[in-house]
């Protein structure tokens, strides 16, 4: 039995905060602001993952009021979903990642982020698709303002 899911994030982009995408650190001179390290594309995936599972979302999981999250490290809320989507009886498929930004250029980080996805979903490496694409300097993310990213995930019974 097959689960696909879905997941969109934003956060945006300021002054005095490290840039981490998909467990990889970029260095930048913005980075990305929220209660945890703000690391979008976990979030993102992960959101995805609990979309699969029927299990709502990571406000749900882990509310930007708990004090335990505040700077929180999204590797540790990703392994805690996905330790969910175990319990649950489901493996990965494959994961497709979008990251909608403008700057920095995400290209020379993308195969460090690829195997870290990989890692934290027990998968393989070729099983992690991860793009990224400007929208032509249009919108909050053509001005620099943040960060989105999309993710869709195809989860099945494991055997
Ligand atoms: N932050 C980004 C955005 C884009 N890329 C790479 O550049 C290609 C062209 O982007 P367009 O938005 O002009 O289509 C895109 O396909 C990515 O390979 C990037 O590395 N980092
Ligand atoms: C991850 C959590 C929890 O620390 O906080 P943020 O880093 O603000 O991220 P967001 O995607 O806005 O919402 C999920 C939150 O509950």
């Amino acid at each position: 039995m097959f689960r696909i899911g879905q997941g969109f994030d934003v956060h945006q982009l300021v002054e005095g905060r490290p840039l981490i995408m998909g467990g990889v650190t970029i260095p930048y001179e913005l980075g990305l602001l929220g209660h945890s390290d703000a690391d979008v594309l976990l979030h993102t995936v992960s959101d995805a993952c609990l979309g699969a599972i029927g299990e709502g979302d990571i406000g749900k999981h882990f509310p930007d009021t708990d004090p335990d999250f505040k700077d929180a490290d999204s590797a540790k809320l990703m392994q805690h979903v996905w330790q969910l989507v175990k319990e649950k009886g489901y493996e990965l498929v494959n994961a497709d990642c979008t990251i909608i930004a403008q700057k920095p250029k995400m290209a020379p980080y993308i195969p460090a982020i690829r195997e870290r996805i990989a890692e934290l979903l027990e998968s393989e490496v070729e099983n992690i698709n991860v793009k990224a694409t400007t929208t032509e300097k249009l919108g909050f993310t053509g001005r620099g303002e943040g960060i989105a990213a999309q993710v869709v995930v195809l989860l099945k019974k494991s055997a």
